[in-house]
């Protein structure tokens, strides 16, 4: 069997080197050309995939080690009876360990407590409802925004504590989109968050994008951005990537170039259940684990003494692990020394490695015991020394 490989996959050897020839190709510059052979195409969200790029190939197998499908033309997969799979829920305690990291940023710049905010959350799938869990488990105020599951469940707004978005936008100080490109049909999502929306938040909100670019209308986000200035927002991914809109970035209080999922766990994960999936579809058996892949971290653990606040122990803990400020400010350095869409690609190439919350085991002294259930719920390990 020969493959075409995303270079950006790590553990592509380990995960797909058994099943033949790897060739490993730049995902934004694979193109039929590199196809016509070729049995297995394994990519992340920036290959686009569709017939123009598989009518002359001889590909059964399409793999994205990523939670989002945007990027594939999956009808046009199955009607050539070309299996698909991708890794839903991968990367997604990666972009908790994201959201909760900038929200603590925000709140020592600021000057409020995250704990006492309203978090609303738009798409309460895995990642929403991973955010939704810990938030809560935190003592967090949330408000849950996803039409489609609440119809999915028969339920309705305030039922079981799904609002709408106009509740969440009236309601909430924090605004977090995870929602998946949907193009079309009555829950499409794209510019979910338009001008008119953007215009009825209340100054002082907070909007995060961990989702995809087009769920916000940019232009109407950096016009009240760079008109009223009394909004905070967080974004990790864009519309037109790399080359996305230079003053919009410049507007962001935190702007990050697409690495919310970023972790090396995530990223593994995503490598293995493609791994997993291929196998099931040559009819192999697999017996690659994620221990098998993933190194041990470097960080495992640390001992605190103190009765610290409980905002400065969380932030303290999140920022051993993982500091958004960094991949901020990667981005801010690599823009001036290349141009806005190749730092954009290079910071995600040279991406550090990066480990999630939960690899970390913090021991409490006894002053810092009663710290335990807070990092506890924020998804790092406590054991009490
Ligand atoms: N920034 C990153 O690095 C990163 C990482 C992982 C995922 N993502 C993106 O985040 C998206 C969500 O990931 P997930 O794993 O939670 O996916 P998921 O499919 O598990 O959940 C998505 C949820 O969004 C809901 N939804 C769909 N349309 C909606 C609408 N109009 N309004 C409100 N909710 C809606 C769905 O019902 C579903 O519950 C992915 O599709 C991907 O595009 C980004
Ligand atoms: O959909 C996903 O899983 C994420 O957006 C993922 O982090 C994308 O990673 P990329 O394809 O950009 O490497």
């Amino acid at each position: 069997m020969k493959l075409v490989v995303d270079a950006n996959i790590p553990a592509a050897d380990a995960c797909f080197g058994a099943f033949g020839e790897v060739i490993k190709r730049p995902g934004r510059e694979i193109s039929a050309e590199h196809l016509r052979d070729v049995d297995a195409l394994i990519i992340r969200s920036v290959t686009p995939v569709n017939a123009s790029l598989l009518a002359e190939s001889s590909v059964r197998f399409v793999g994205t080690c990523t939670i989002g499908t945007d990027h594939v033309d999956s009808a046009y997969l199955a009607q050539q009876g070309i299996r698909f799979a991708n890794a839903p829920g991968c990367n997604a305690e990666a972009v908790v360990d994201y959201v909760l990291a900038s929200l603590l940023t925000l709140a020592e710049r600021q000057g409020w407590r995250l704990l006492d905010r309203c978090v609303g959350i738009v798409g309460v799938g895995n990642v929403g409802s991973r955010l939704q869990a810990r938030l809560q488990a935190l003592g967090v105020k949330v408000l849950a925004c996803d039409p489609p599951r609440a119809e999915r469940e028969g339920v309705s707004e305030g039922e079981t504590g799904f609002a709408s978005l106009e509740t969440l936008i009236e309601h909430c100080d924090v605004l977090c989109l995870h929602t998946p490109l949907v193009s079309a049909g009555p829950h499409a999502t794209r510019h979910l968050l338009n001008a008119e929306r953007i215009n009825e938040l209340s100054p002082g909100t907070v909007v995060v994008n961990a989702g995809r670019g087009d769920c916000i209308d940019g232009l109407a986000l950096r016009s009240r951005l760079a008109g009223q200035n009394d909004l905070t927002a967080v974004l990790d991914v864009w519309e037109n990537e790399p080359a996305i809109d230079t003053a919009l970035h410049d507007l962001a209080t935190l702007a990050t170039p697409h690495i919310a999922g970023y972790s090396l766990d995530g990223k593994l994960r995503g490598s293995l259940m493609i791994h997993q999936a291929l196998a099931s579809h040559v009819g192999e058996a697999s017996a690659l684990t994620l221990d098998g892949i993933c190194p041990p971290p470097a960080l495992a653990s640390f001992t605190l003494q103190q009765a610290l606040p409980c905002e400065d122990a969380l932030r303290l803990c999140a920022r051993a692990v993982y500091d958004v400020r960094r991949d901020h400010e990667s981005l801010t350095r690599e823009a001036h020394a290349l141009g806005l869409a190749q730092g954009f690609d290079t910071c995600r190439a040279n991406y550090p490695r990066r480990r999630e919350f939960s690899t970390l085991t913090v021991c409490l002294g006894d002053e810092a015991q009663p710290l335990a259930p807070v990092l506890s719920a924020a998804g790092f390990n406590v054991v009490l020394a």
